[in-house]
């Protein structure tokens, strides 16, 4: 962290090129470093902060410096590198630039350790955020930086050997070649933590992507949501903020764009507890045919989805977005739901849905720092507040599975089995003969609840209900599988030794119901498949339904 001194030298240099703030003082702490303080209250339009032009760090100025024209940003990086770097003084037109900005660069924090983004955190450090958004983005940014570097250095005739190792955490020693990687690392964290986009100067050119740097404004901190604006008029960058909400002496906050935490963390190099605008990715890989069915489907897909993975948005608005959903009901259709979004899929894809948020809670939670390794203690904290804003996320989406569920049931009031038995008290009296107890979540406990179920759509199509009766859509439904099942030698491998355990015994014992009708093996497949087309578990209570077809929107 810097000394008051160099933050005096910078306020008091930047006054005498004609900034104005005299309504903000600058403080430094350990917690916040740098930050802004309202000395008196102003009225709503009142600039807080007027700095001229003279003094911002610009491409144009990159450019005239190196005689080059390309690319925008690695330009700038390279003239920061080397106002801080270069041993040799850097002049334009005969005026020293290295003198000039000297308060500025004498400032701005020494090291990419210092500033504290993940890129250049150590190889153990960075393990930390292994299975988060952060983790694939970081090992990215950092490849890209070093190709920038060196398609820099080729245009400037300085081509270095591609085997230039990338150190673990650039120094950023005084002594480094300004031409350096690590030198680049630095001003590449600088410019990624301070700097404005360049088409708030030069607002014709929106497309422009680069950034420049404005003294005194980047001393200010960040919060989401702060309204405060960015102008640049009379050739000064003016900053203003809604200070109707800043008593004075309270901190004056900038808005870097209202960004997810792993923005902030990636960018920045810290996040925001409770931060409204999180968001995280719930990434799903299935084969490329699924994807082309999918879309054949008519849902909606993620942009970039492919057989590599489809990544769902979740944020704290949505935690779980429609298409999400969708996706998920349409894996869990079946042949007779050909072209049609059934309510059975849409549970069913919510039920597995949860299964998948729970697995990644659960990989959350059992997450620990190991206990070696070169780790700073500053960044295990970070890592544990970013990790557990992106576990919060994950678990209200899991939360919301159940809700959606509930509602789901509320709303369409399917059949339980529970209620289906009370129909049928012949049937549910017998229970307790062939499984021991008749009550439904003591049998599913025992795991014998699919028995349950294929010998009831069994019994439900051998008693004909009535067609006013509550059953009579199972037996619809049996006879619908009935025309239209082919049987095949594995269906038979597969129910043959459960249907050998229930009959003909069943059919001896209890010959009042499975010795009236068809109780063959054919019939049990049958059953079997009626059993994938009706019934939904609820796995929040074990609760099982017997669900007619209800076809959504
Ligand atoms: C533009 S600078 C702001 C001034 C900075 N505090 C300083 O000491 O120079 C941006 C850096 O400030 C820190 N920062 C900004 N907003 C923050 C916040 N809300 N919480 C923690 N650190 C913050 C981060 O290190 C970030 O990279």
């Amino acid at each position: 962290m810097k000394f008051q001194g160099s933050l005096e030298n910078l306020l008091r240099w930047s006054k005498s090129h004609g900034a104005y703030f005299d309504n903000v003082e600058f403080a430094i702490d350990r917690d916040k470093g740098v930050h802004g303080i309202l000395k008196n209250e102003i009225s709503l339009d009142e600039p807080l902060i007027i700095v001229p032009e003279a003094i911002f760090i610009t491409p144009e100025l990159a450019k005239r410096v190196f005689g080059l024209d390309n690319p925008i940003d690695d330009l700038s990086l390279l003239l920061l590198a080397k106002l801080k770097f270069d041993k040799k003084e850097t002049l334009i037109d005969g005026n020293s630039l290295s003198k000039m900005y000297e308060p500025y660069i004498a400032f701005l924090p020494d090291s990419c350790l210092e500033i504290g983004l993940p890129s250049f955190w150590t190889d153990d450090e960075q393990e930390l955020l292994k299975g988060t958004d952060a983790y694939p983005r970081l090992k990215r940014t950092r490849e890209e930086l070093f190709e920038r570097w060196n398609s820099l250095m080729s245009l400037l005739n300085e081509q270095k050997k591609l085997d230039v190792v990338m150190q673990e955490a650039p120094l950023c020693e005084n002594s480094l070649s300004w031409k350096s990687f690590e030198a680049f690392s630095w001003a590449y964290s600088i410019y990624c933590t301070r700097a404005f986009p360049n088409f708030l100067r030069k607002q014709s050119e929106r497309s422009i992507n680069g950034g420049f740097l404005c003294p005194i404004v980047d001393l200010l901190n960040h919060k989401n949501g702060e309204k405060v604006t960015w102008t640049c008029e009379n050739n000064s960058f003016v900053f203003k903020a809604s200070a109707k909400h800043i008593r004075s002496g309270e901190e004056i906050y900038n808005n870097y764009g209202n960004k997810s935490n792993t923005d902030l963390l990636l960018n920045y190099g810290f996040v925001l507890n409770d931060n409204e605008s999180e968001t995280t990715t719930l990434t799903l890989k299935v084969e490329e045919r699924v994807i082309e069915a999918v879309n054949k489907f008519g849902l909606k897909l993620p942009e970039g989805s492919s057989a590599n993975g489809i990544c769902f948005n979740l944020s704290l608005v949505t935690p779980l977005p429609k298409d999400l959903l969708r996706f998920m009901g349409f894996l869990h259709q079946l042949s007779s739901e050909k072209n049609q979004y059934t309510l059975r899929m849409h549970l069913e894809g919510i039920s597995r849905l949860r299964d998948i948020l729970a697995s990644r809670i659960a990989t959350f939670r059992s997450w620990k720092v190991g206990e070696h390794g070169n780790i700073n203690k500053k960044t295990i904290e970070l890592v544990k507040r970013y990790r557990s804003s992106q576990k919060s996320l994950f678990q209200r989406a899991y939360e919301l599975c159940d809700s959606i569920e509930k509602s789901l049931i509320q709303k369409y009031k399917p059949l339980s089995l529970q209620k289906a038995l009370k129909v049928d008290t012949e049937f549910a009296q017998r229970l307790t003969f062939i499984f021991g107890t008749n009550k439904l979540d003591e049998i599913e406990k025992k795991g014998l609840s699919d028995q349950v179920l294929l010998l009831f759509i069994m019994r439900c199509r051998n008693l004909r209900p009535a067609g006013d009766s509550p059953l009579r859509f199972i037996s619809d439904t049996y006879e619908n599988v009935r025309a239209t099942i082919k049987i095949t030698k594995e269906d038979v491998l597969e129910y043959s030794d459960l249907y050998h355990s229930l009959f003909p015994y069943l059919s001896q014992k209890i010959p009042e119901i499975f010795a009236v009708g068809d109780y063959s093996a054919r019939s049990m497949i049958i059953a079997g498949t009626v059993v994938d087309r009706i019934v939904f578990k609820r796995k929040v209570n074990g609760e099982l339904y017997l669900l007619q077809k209800v076809i959504l929107e």
